[in-house]
């Protein structure tokens, strides 16, 4: 993997990163990496996360799905870090990824439309949870229960759970003999995709965890005190240089097709990180070559407070553009849609630096394990790099909670503080 930050220097951009302000930044990544290799070295929260590439046992993963290993689809139960990764890993790897489908909301038409659709008897149960008391992860559970036991299909033989060791969810592992994995210890669930929170549907749809780690092991040995020798930390040191000056949003624009839940996974990675103390650049999913028909005006003509982080495998399958006898499309001819979408990328960062406008680009040799497992790795090494710059507390997210309070008084009736607030918000109605 590289990391290409040539049209985000203040010589191309603005905002942008002035090439004497890297050296001033390397120095501080330089004391950054020293906290962050104390924090692997005592396997402190959250930094742990970056130890998982030689903690997570492929092989214990393995067993434990073994059971389900001829399912024809699996459907995960989870949410957030619970979801995202495990559905990253399977829509960049799997030749059918529909073989696996994800339940991480509560749309009652959606989960009653996707589990309608599903072969039961053929479909494993992927439940994850680090806390095992998230209410939508539990409610889904629930329904994919009774719809399972309707149909008549026994739900524990097709079950595997990931989550901790007490909780709601851990009970049921016991009251009905559930495989269950464990969550790693001291990583946040966002940093844990490479892990059996984010590699069980991987292993039972047979893909290359073992690739993943061993790329993602990669990625670890190229954390080092300088951002000049460590795409990952010169990645994190500037979009932490561009959101000090007015860079915002971070618009991931993944230019491959198998990479677009990358970037939703990258989101919440980012998000939830990184928005704290009344900064974090607010990351935007996009998708190339399809949002430069949609979002690419905005990002080369709209207000300077974005940059654009493109990623792209660089060896493509060969689909060869038919020749065609329209002189019009003569310059289509010969091509082939790799070389295409490979022209897109380029002239998109080029038009972005000829217009003043920040783009970093990440490369990857191709998108295999390997190379997916460096990729992931390499965005979590980033994340705590910015958060160390920032001096935030990366590894929790105490704003998600008041919602949650909010959302279990009221269905349970109790009224609390969150509850009476929810009663009071503002409203100002147009019908
Ligand atoms: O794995 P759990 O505990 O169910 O949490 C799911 C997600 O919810 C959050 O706690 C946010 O509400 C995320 O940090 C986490 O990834």
């Amino acid at each position: 993997m590289h990391v290409d930050i040539g049209a985000a220097l203040g010589e191309v951009a603005e905002p942008g990163v002035d090439e004497d302000e890297l050296d001033a930044l390397d120095e501080r990544v330089a004391t950054a990496h020293e906290t962050i290799a104390a924090g692997r070295e005592n396997g402190d929260f959250g930094y742990a996360a970056l130890n998982l590439p030689e903690e997570t046992d492929p092989s214990v993963i393995r067993e434990a799905v073994e059971p389900v290993t001829d399912a024809e689809y699996v459907v995960t139960v989870g949410i957030g870090g619970s979801a995202l990764g495990a559905k990253t890993v399977t829509a960049a790897l799997a030749d059918r990824p529909d073989r696996h489908v994800i339940l991480d909301n509560v749309d009652p038409e959606h989960i009653e439309r996707t589990l309608a659709a599903l072969p039961l008897e053929d479909t494993a149960i992927n439940v994850v949870s680090k806390s095992g008391t998230t209410a939508e992860t539990l409610a889904n559970f629930l329904v994919v229960r009774e719809t399972y036991e309707d149909a008549g299909v026994d739900w524990t033989e097709l079950t595997v759970v990931t989550t901790g060791e007490s909780g709601p969810l851990a009970q049921l592992v016991e009251e009905h003999d559930l495989p269950r994995l464990p969550v790693p210890d001291g990583v946040p669930g966002r940093f844990a995709a490479l892990s059996s929170v984010g590699l069980v549907p991987a292993a039972i749809l047979d893909l290359d965890i073992e690739g993943l780690l061993s790329g993602a092991g990669a990625a670890a040995d190229d954390l080092g005190p300088s951002l000049y020798d460590s795409p990952a930390y010169a990645y994190g040191a500037v979009c932490y240089a561009l959101e000090e000056r007015g860079a915002g949003v971070n618009a991931v624009m993944p230019y491959a097709e198998r990479l677009e839940l990358f970037a939703e996974w990258f989101a919440q990675l980012w998000a939830e990180s990184l928005g704290k103390d009344g900064r974090g650049q607010t990351p935007a999913r996009a998708l190339g070559a399809t949002d430069q028909h949609s979002q690419l005006q905005l990002y080369r003509a709209g207000p300077r407070d974005k940059m654009v982080t493109v990623v792209r495998p660089r060896e493509r399958a060969d689909v060869p553009v038919p020749e065609t006898d329209h002189d019009s499309l003569s310059y289509l001819s010969g091509a082939d849609l790799g070389q295409l979408l490979d022209a897109e990328y380029d002239a998109t960062v080029a038009s972005l630096a000829q217009a003043g406008r920040p783009a970093v680009e990440i490369e990857l040799e191709r998108l295999d394990a390997e190379g997916l497992g460096e990729l992931l790795f390499a965005m979590e090494a980033a994340t705590i790099l910015v958060g160390e710059l920032a001096d935030i507390e990366t590894f929790t997210q105490p704003a998600v909670e008041w919602g949650k309070r909010a959302a279990r008084g009221l269905l349970s009736g109790e009224e609390t503080e969150e509850t009476k607030t929810v009663a009071e918000r503002p409203s100002y109605r147009i019908d």
